[in-house]
């Protein structure tokens, strides 16, 4: 017999109503619309997305921790709001920068504990957190306090935490926010080792990382302002713009280029301008490759002294600039939709 898929989602949406300061009105605003997603079991599924694009809120539907607004959703093949104990017994869930635990209790002592919470037998819940302590390179900090661990084996104590319970569905909420290149790396490859390990284990992780997405993912949804954008292969994702001629050029300019005379061109698709070690970065897509010639003229007007020119492959980055119009970084600068 076929296996459900891991999850499932049908036109799933989340609208948060919120209350207006002193008043009783209310406002609302819509996290997640229209979301229609299939993991299979066995995935690596990543969602990619800026602050505030509906990640959390996702995936804390898909944990049972808040109920959606429209559509359905199930994980494991058993619907999150009317077998929500069903789905329980089989994920757990990470959140990067949680600070769960005790503080007063050794890294054993916490783990243990969470172990028994999910009845996992004393004898083999020790077995598991040598095992696991010493994939991630902390055995030594077994009877360390938990408060006196760094940010960094904090998490990964967390990250441990996750894996314990070897769920069928493991849910990542940004496992490497704010750790060190060294730890998310260390944390990137335990990931991957766990779902090499078993063909049946399913992992759905968030990131705003583009090299995180990837790295690590067989998918990927590109999620923003509550909508899935895309969903496929970081590879194919790409293909997606091999039509596209992707460039960087590095100009000696001493102030920022008039950008509008630039994005006028006919067949410029995203212009950036950044000033890096004492030059000006442009990062170029356009059409296709006939258009540079109108871009160079178009900086030898402006003055422009052009030190070098560099072809690149697309990344997802650029995916993403083609469907959301900007950069990641600059979707994130943007004054929070919620705010009040
Ligand atoms: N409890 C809540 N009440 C009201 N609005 C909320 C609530 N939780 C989230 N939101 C809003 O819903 C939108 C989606 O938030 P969500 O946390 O799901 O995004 P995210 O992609 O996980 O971003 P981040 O990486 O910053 O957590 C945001 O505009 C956020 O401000």
């Amino acid at each position: 017999m076929e296996q459900p898929l891991a999850i499932r989602t049908e036109h799933l949406g989340r609208v948060y109503k919120i209350r207006n300061n002193r008043k009783e009105a209310f406002r609302e605003l819509t996290a997640l619309q229209d979301v229609n997603l299939e993991v299979r079991r066995g995935e690596l599924f990543g969602l990619l997305g800026p602050n505030g694009a509906g990640k959390t809120t996702l995936i804390k539907i898909l944990t049972t921790l808040l109920a959606p607004t429209s559509g359905k959703a199930s994980v494991a093949g058993f619907d999150v709001l009317t077998q929500a104990e069903e789905v329980r017994k089989r994920i757990n869930m990470v959140s990067g920068g949680e600070t769960s635990g005790y503080g007063l209790l050794t890294v054993r002592e916490n783990l243990w504990m969470f172990a028994q919470f999910y009845g996992i037998e004393s004898k083999e819940a020790h077995r598991r957190i040598d095992t696991l302590m010493e994939i991630v390179g902390m055995k030594d900090r077994l009877n360390t306090k938990s408060s006196d661990l760094s940010t960094g084996l904090r998490q990964k104590m967390n990250i441990v935490r996750g894996f314990l319970t070897d769920p069928e569905v493991l849910f990542l909420d940004e496992p490497t926010l704010g750790l060190d290149v060294g730890a998310s790396r260390d944390v990137r490859a335990f990931i991957r080792r766990w779902m090499d390990e078993n063909p049946q284990r399913t992992l759905l992780l968030t990131t705003h990382y583009m090299v995180e997405a990837e790295e690590l993912c067989d998918r990927v949804a590109i999620i923003n302002q509550g909508r899935v954008l895309a969903c496929d292969t970081p590879d194919n994702l790409k293909r997606q713009l091999q039509k596209e001629a992707i460039f960087q050029v590095w100009v000696k300019c001493e102030h920022l280029l008039d950008e509008q005379a630039f994005t006028a061109l006919a067949g410029l698709r995203h212009f950036h301008q950044t000033f890096e070690n004492g030059s000006l970065r442009l990062e170029l897509i356009l059409d296709e490759e006939s258009v540079l010639t109108s871009v160079l003229n178009r900086l030898v007007e402006s003055q422009a002294r052009i030190l070098r020119l560099e072809k690149r492959q697309p990344t997802l980055e650029d995916v993403f600039v083609q469907l959301v119009g900007q950069r990641l970084e600059e979707v994130e600068g943007e004054p929070d939709a919620s705010a009040d």
